[in-house]
């Protein structure tokens, strides 16, 4: 594998993790190695308990290895102090949920501005420049007075898709980001998420069940029982339901 930071944005070698006791051992990695490249889309797929959360929480920094090393960039984070871990996560990484995680008690304007916020710092002139560039792509400028329970669920993901881009970090992750969300607004979100990739080269990976989601990613990894299984470019809906139809055939 190229492990060339030039190129990948964050990598992972041999990476194990088990959960439960030595008699309840429930292996949920074996032995992954995956390099996520700079301004690229990945999707992340597989079946449910195939591993896919497991591997984002710890190439995020929110959950730790039972064996292997993991990389942000240049950064080994597997060796990592949780404080230091916990700037890492602030300054170089974004999160975008299913659920929004926006904060009900802030309005928009705040929710965006959380990052710096929890760093302890306001956007520079520069940064201020790109948040109000993201706000107006993003269709959000009328709202940045309201709160989050004002908007419907495709504007308050648009929202959470500001605040993980407005730091420009090295590395966006969403967890099945349109999970809660009609098939139109589904579009609208996935659509955002492949710009903010291709004009801006910021690079995402997301965890989706949905091959119409993971048809708008630049490449498409599977997980089947904890390991890589295939890694393809870019695919056509029908092209992915087909192999996971073969992939659960197999099973
Ligand atoms: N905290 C935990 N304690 C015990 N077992 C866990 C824990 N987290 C995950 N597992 C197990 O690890 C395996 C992988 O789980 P993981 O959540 O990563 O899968 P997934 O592909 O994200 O599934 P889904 O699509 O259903 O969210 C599963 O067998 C799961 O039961």
């Amino acid at each position: 594998m190229d492990t060339s930071t030039d190129t990948l944005v964050a990598r992972v070698e041999g990476l194990g993790k088990s959960y439960g006791s030595i008699q309840n051992r429930v292996a949920a990695l074996r032995d992954v190695t995956l390099g996520i490249r700079r301004g690229e889309f990945t999707a992340i797929m597989g079946p449910s308990g195939s591993g896919k959360s497991t591997l984002m929480h710890i190439m995020a920094g929110l959950d730790s290895v039972s064996s292997g090393r993991v990389w942000l960039g240049d950064t080994e984070i597997t060796s990592l102090a949780d404080d230091a871990l916990t700037i890492l996560r602030r300054r170089r990484v974004g999160f975008v949920f299913q659920s929004f995680n926006l904060v009900p008690t802030l309005d928009i304007e705040d929710n965006i501005l959380l990052p710096f916020e929890l760093d302890g710092r306001r956007p520079s002139d520069a940064e201020r420049q790109w948040i109000d560039q993201l706000v107006a792509s993003l269709g959000l400028g009328a709202r940045l007075r309201h709160r989050p329970h004002e908007l419907s669920g495709g504007q308050q993901q648009r929202v959470a898709i500001a605040r993980a881009l407005a730091t420009r970090p090295d590395l966006v992750f969403a967890d099945e980001p349109t999970g809660n969300l009609d098939s139109r607004t589904s579009r609208e979100v996935l659509t955002l998420l492949a710009t903010a990739s291709r004009e801006y080269g910021q690079s995402i990976a997301m965890v989706t069940h949905d091959p119409i989601a993971a048809s708008y990613a630049d490449r498409i990894v599977f997980l089947a029982d904890g390991a890589v299984v295939r890694d393809l470019g870019k695919s056509t809906p029908e092209e992915i339901s087909g192999l996971m139809l073969g992939m659960e055939r197999a099973a």
